[in-house]
């Protein structure tokens, strides 16, 4: 996690890039974690891409897929540890918010779409993430309640920075790539996942993800253009031109 906000042009389109995020297991609260979110919706970002690296639960899953998350488990905010407790805000949202579609349907169906036109079928998933504290790697008991409850991968961070989002009213796509395959029996001769694994496997397929983000918002970018509307969603991470 590299620690650095980027802004510049992605596929001819303004965008800010969080190279690495704040995690809850680095001893931040909740709030702060989700605090850059905020900053971008205040500088006019109107639609958010979120990326992570997770473990695949669903044993179908390979390491190096790519899942757009459907759907997501808040575990650590739905028992506690939620970005949104405190006083509300109006300016940014309501107190009691919505979180049906937190993953914008079209802009999902716009990833599959440029996946295969990228040739990325083969490992391209949609499923379910869950949001654990880390840092520690699940049990395999632990795993497999994760996965009882519906989940396809398990990772430590994402959900909280959406939830902020959708508050906000911003579109979100999600992307997990599947660094380690969870074990889920126990007593397993398979080895234990360790950073160094996530690391290189989401550094192999770094490429992948970077090709198929910078595709999908040059897409964005030209249907913006064609719509004329300013009140028309941007793309990933970025803002529309300020009007003044
Ligand atoms: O920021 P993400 O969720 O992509 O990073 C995951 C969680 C931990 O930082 C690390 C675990 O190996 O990868
Ligand atoms: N569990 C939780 N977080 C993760 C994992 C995992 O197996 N892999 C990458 N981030």
């Amino acid at each position: 996690h590299a620690g650095n906000l980027v802004l510049g042009y992605l596929s001819g389109v303004p965008t800010v890039c969080m190279q690495g995020r704040l995690h809850f297991y680095e001893g931040h609260p909740a709030w702060l974690v989700t605090m850059p979110i905020r900053m971008m919706k205040l500088i006019g970002v109107e639609t958010l891409i979120v990326t992570n690296a997770s473990g695949g639960l669903n044993q179908d899953y390979n390491s190096g897929d790519i899942m757009v998350i459907k759907d997501h488990i808040n575990l650590t905010g739905l028992t506690g540890q939620h970005p949104l407790v405190g006083p509300n805000d109006e300016k940014f949202g309501p107190r009691f918010p919505a979180m049906t579609t937190p993953y914008d349907p079209e802009l999902r169906r716009l990833a599959q779409e440029t996946a295969k036109e990228l040739g990325f079928s083969g490992f391209m998933r949609e499923g379910v993430y869950v949001k654990v504290s880390g840092p520690s790697y699940e049990t395999p008991s632990e795993s497999r309640l994760l996965r009882k409850i519906g989940a396809d991968t398990v990772g430590m961070s994402t959900a909280p920075e959406v939830v902020v989002a959708i508050h906000a009213g911003m579109k979100v796509l999600g992307f997990s790539m599947v660094t380690n395959v969870v074990i889920l029996k126990q007593d397993s001769d398979k080895t234990p996942p360790t950073h160094q694994e996530v690391m290189d496997t989401a550094n192999k397929r770094a490429k992948d993800l970077q090709l198929l983000v910078k595709t999908i918002v040059g897409k964005l970018a030209s249907t913006l253009k064609a719509t004329e509307s300013a009140a028309t969603p941007a793309a990933a991470m970025l803002h529309k031109e300020k009007e003044n």
